[in-house]
Order: C-alpha cells, then structure tokens, then sequence
C-alpha cells in the first residue's frame, strides 16, 4: 500500500461539474442507495444519480468519508444523506435498509459500490484474509441485494439492482479471492435476474477496468505503472465511466436490460494482462526469445 495514502481519481468538485449525456430529470422523484458510495467509484454514482434528480443515500464504514461527501452534495443543492453501514453484518444491513424505507418511503436503485481486496499470491492466503474478501464482496452484496429485493416484493414495487464487480473473463493475477467473489456475484446476479422479473427487479452488473480512484492505494506504484501500458486504449479509465453505465442502468434506458454483466474496460479483456502484485520473470516471454 502507498505509505501516504495517496490521492487518485476525481475530486468532488470535478464530479459535479463532469459533463453527462443524462437528463437531469432522468432519475427525479427517485431514491437510490449507493454502498460504498464514498469510495472513488461510488461517489461518482452519487454525484451522477443526484445530478440526474435522485435523492442517493450513501454507506460505508468511515462516518467522515460520508460526511464529507454529503456536506459537497448539499452545498450543491442535491438531496443526500450518509449511513455508516458495514454490509458483512446482515443485522446491520436488515436494520438499514428498515431505516431507510421509513425515512424516504421508497428506494429504486441499489448500487453496491462496498468491496476491495489486496494483492497476494493466493497460496499465501490465510483464512482469515479470504473470508475477509469473500465476506465483504460475495456475502455483502448478496445481504443488501436480498434485503432490497424483501423490501421490493413487500411493498409490491420494482426496482433496480446494479452490482460493480470486476473482469473476471481470464481470471485477475494476485487477487484470485476477489474473482472468485464476484464470480459468485455475476452468477448470482444473472439468477435472480431471472427469478425476480417477475417482481419487477432488474439486476445488473458492471465489471470496471483499471479505473483511478483511491482503491488503488492497496497496490504499488510498479504495479500501478503497468495498468495503462495493458490495455488497448494504452489508458485507464475513470469512476465517470463506470458512474454513466450505472446511470445507463438506472434510467429508463436500463428498462429492458437485465441479467447483463456490462464491461467497462477500454477493451482490457481481449488483450493485455493485469498483474496486481507483478508479472513474474517466468512469464517474461520478451526476454526468452
Ligand atoms: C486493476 C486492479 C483491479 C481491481 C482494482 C480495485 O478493485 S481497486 C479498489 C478496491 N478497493 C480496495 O481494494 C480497498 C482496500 N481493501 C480493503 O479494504 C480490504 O482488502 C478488504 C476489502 C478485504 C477489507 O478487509 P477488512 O476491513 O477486514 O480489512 P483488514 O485490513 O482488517 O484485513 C482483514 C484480513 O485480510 C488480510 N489482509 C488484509 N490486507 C492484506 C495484505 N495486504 N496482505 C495480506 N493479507 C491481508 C489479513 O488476514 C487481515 O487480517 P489480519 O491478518 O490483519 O488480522
Ligand atoms: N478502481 C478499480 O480499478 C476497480 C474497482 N473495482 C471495484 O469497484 C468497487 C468500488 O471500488 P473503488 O471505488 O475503486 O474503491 P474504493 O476503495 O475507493 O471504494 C470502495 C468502498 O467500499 C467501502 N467498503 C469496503 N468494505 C466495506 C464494507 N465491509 N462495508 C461497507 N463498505 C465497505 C469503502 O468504504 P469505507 O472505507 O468507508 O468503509 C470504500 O469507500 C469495489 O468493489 C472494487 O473492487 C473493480 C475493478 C476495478
């Protein structure tokens, strides 16, 4: 991890200004609720959700993220508020959602922007850091998707689910505990797609590529260098991508997508490869020539 915490992606200053293709009343009258929403990826959903009309309601575990992004929101005119939520603990997530119903009377849209996990060489893991992984990125998403759906199908309305999740197409060198979490997640996904049609849920995935926001604090500079020199853009992407795929998702543009997993990558599954923790010397092919 970089020793200085350093910053990456956009600020909330260049969110709210960020030009967009959506209507500002595309999502109006709408709640959504964004986990992990002060993260870099989730903050540009919020940012972009309010810019659209809805009133978003971010989590996570650090009450001053949330507070800092609520405060930058308001002062922008826009409807949020922030619940500390950690999304491993389904009381926690049954309490919230609860909360939530009661205090806005609807939700629309969920977005489960709360995951992450570390490099290392999955023969090192220890049980303690897989459950870790797959706590927070499998079980977590599948605790707010239930816990949403329940809410849904009690008050026989629809709504919409958009879960981040990662390329998982040729796996993901360095954090095999990841790809198998969202592995689950993508299949889950396009399970429920199915069985919960009938309740007029939707449920999405969005896979990001290397995308610049503060997550990028849990890998080194050598590994960080390496993502634009991966890909066929030759660049990385930006939370503002992946923010307009979840708005494409929640407007009425999403009406007739579901079960989808929509990739946002510059192109980086069909060519390149990403080594979170170094490309080892065995897989050095230029120098064996
Ligand atoms: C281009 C790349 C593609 C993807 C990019 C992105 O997603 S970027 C954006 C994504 N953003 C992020 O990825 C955000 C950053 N990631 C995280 O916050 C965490 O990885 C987390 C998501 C698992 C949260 O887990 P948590 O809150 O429970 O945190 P905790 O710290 O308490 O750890 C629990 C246990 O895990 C283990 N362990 C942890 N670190 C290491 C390590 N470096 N080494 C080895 N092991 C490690 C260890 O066993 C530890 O327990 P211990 O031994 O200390 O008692
Ligand atoms: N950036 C990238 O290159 C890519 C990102 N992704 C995925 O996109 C998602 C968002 O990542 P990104 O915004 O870049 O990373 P960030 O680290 O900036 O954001 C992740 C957010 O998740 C929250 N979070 C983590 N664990 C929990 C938990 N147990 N309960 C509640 N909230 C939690 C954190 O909030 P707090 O610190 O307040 O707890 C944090 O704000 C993640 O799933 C990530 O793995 C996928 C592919 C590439």
């Amino acid at each position: 991890m970089a020793e200085d915490g350093q910053r990456f992606g956009l600020s909330d200053a260049e969110l709210a200004a960020h030009r967009t293709v959506f209507a500002g009343d595309a999502m109006e009258g709408q709640v959504a609720v964004i986990s992990g929403g002060a993260g870099g990826i989730g903050r540009a959903v919020a940012w972009l959700y309010a810019r659209m009309g809805a009133r978003v309601v971010v989590t996570g575990r650090k009450q001053e993220k949330l507070d800092a992004l609520v405060a930058a929101l308001t002062e922008a005119g826009h409807a949020a508020r922030g619940e500390v939520l950690d999304v491993r603990s389904r009381e926690s997530v049954d309490a919230f959602w609860t909360r939530v119903w009661e205090a806005e009377g609807r939700v629309d849209t969920l977005v489960n922007s709360a995951g992450g996990q570390f490099p290392q060489a999955a023969i090192d893991f220890s049980p303690k850091g897989w459950d870790a992984v797959i706590n927070t990125n499998l079980n977590g998403t599948w605790h707010m998707m239930q816990a949403a759906a329940q809410r849904w199908r009690d008050a026989g309305k629809g709504g919409n689910i958009v879960n981040i999740v990662v390329v998982t197409t040729h796996g993901l060198y360095g954090v095999a505990h990841t790809i198998a979490a969202r592995s689950g997640v993508i299949g889950l996904s396009k399970s429920v797609a199915v069985e919960w049609a009938p309740l007029g849920i939707r449920v999405n995935c969005v896979a990001p590529g290397a995308i610049e926001t503060e997550g990028w604090n849990v890998y080194t500079e050598a590994a960080r260098a390496t993502y634009p020199k991966t890909n066929p853009m030759m660049r990385v992407g930006s939370a503002w991508d992946i923010a307009e795929a979840c708005g494409y998702l929640a407007a009425p543009s999403g009406g007739y997508v579901t079960g989808e997993v929509l990739t946002v990558d510059g192109g980086g599954q069909h060519w390149g490869e990403t080594w979170t923790t170094g490309k080892p010397d065995y897989f050095r092919t230029e120098d064996k020539a």
